[in-house]
């Protein structure tokens, strides 16, 4: 059985002092409910360091990394670093770095390379826009975001990759993919992952959903056949909705 996962990305959210109370508050809620799923923060680079504590139910991870170890990168962040502080997962390839930035399918590759040398688990995001879903070319798009970026990896390092397929349009719109759309991608993205590994391998990789996931609609986002977890923005940033996606799978 794969692990289920429940991730929130908070984005560029949040004072410091909410960030400790946000973190704190889901730590001892899952301290004491005995939560059946791995929980990660995905927090501001700035504030790991106040949220990183060896006895913490809760996982943190880095919103970005930068590849290169060192060096005249003046404003970046090295997985090296992120690791050095006790990061334990970064998120590589989300649509908002994509888009935003301009991160390149090369440039995201180096970035996978350089987590995986430094230990990072990595959250890989996909996914389609509008355009791409309209003229329904939203798989091969997808597909090829894990080809371009992912599938140079032997099958050991692949084998420590979670996905996350996240439809550009679902993204703090409030519109989700309908449950049996996700799970068809989801699905899709196991075959392409059976297709370049092997099927015992796409079998065991943790495939989550995001995209305006919130506590309404996320027993039925969360509990299809091959979604795994979920990634969440908005509804990570209060304690309570949070928690609720989390009892999805208790
Ligand atoms: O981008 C997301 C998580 O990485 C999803 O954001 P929302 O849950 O706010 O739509």
């Amino acid at each position: 059985m794969r692990k289920k996962i429940v991730a929130g990305n908070w984005k560029m959210n949040l004072t410091l002092e909410e960030a400790k109370t946000l973190h704190k508050d889901i730590n001892e809620a899952l301290t004491t409910t005995n939560s059946k799923c791995d929980v990660y923060h995905f927090a501001p680079s700035i504030y790991l360091n106040s949220l990183i504590g060896n006895d913490q139910v809760v996982k943190t991870g880095a919103q970005n990394g930068y590849p290169a170890k060192n060096g005249a990168f003046t404003g970046e962040v090295s997985m090296q670093q992120l690791s050095g502080i006790g990061t334990q997962a970064v998120l590589i390839g989300h649509s908002e770095r994509r888009q935003i930035f301009n991160e390149s399918a090369s440039f995201l590759k180096e970035k996978v390379d350089s987590a995986l040398e430094e230990d990072l688990k990595i959250f890989f995001c996909c996914g389609e826009s509008l355009e791409q879903r309209e003229s329904g070319k939203f798989k091969e798009t997808v597909i090829a975001q894990l080809k371009n970026s992912l599938f140079h990896l032997n099958s050991t390092d692949f084998s420590k990759i979670i996905i996350a397929y996240e439809p550009i349009w679902a993204i703090g719109t409030g519109k989700t993919a309908s449950p049996e759309q996700a799970n068809q991608m989801h699905k899709s993205i196991r075959e392409a992952i059976a297709h370049a590994y092997t099927q015992e391998i796409a079998e065991k990789t943790s495939i989550l959903y995001g995209g305006s996931c919130k506590p309404s609609n996320a027993d039925e986002l969360l509990n299809q056949p091959d979604i795994d977890g979920g990634l969440i923005g908005g509804a990570s940033l209060k304690a309570s909705d949070f928690l609720e996606i989390i009892s999805t799978y208790n």
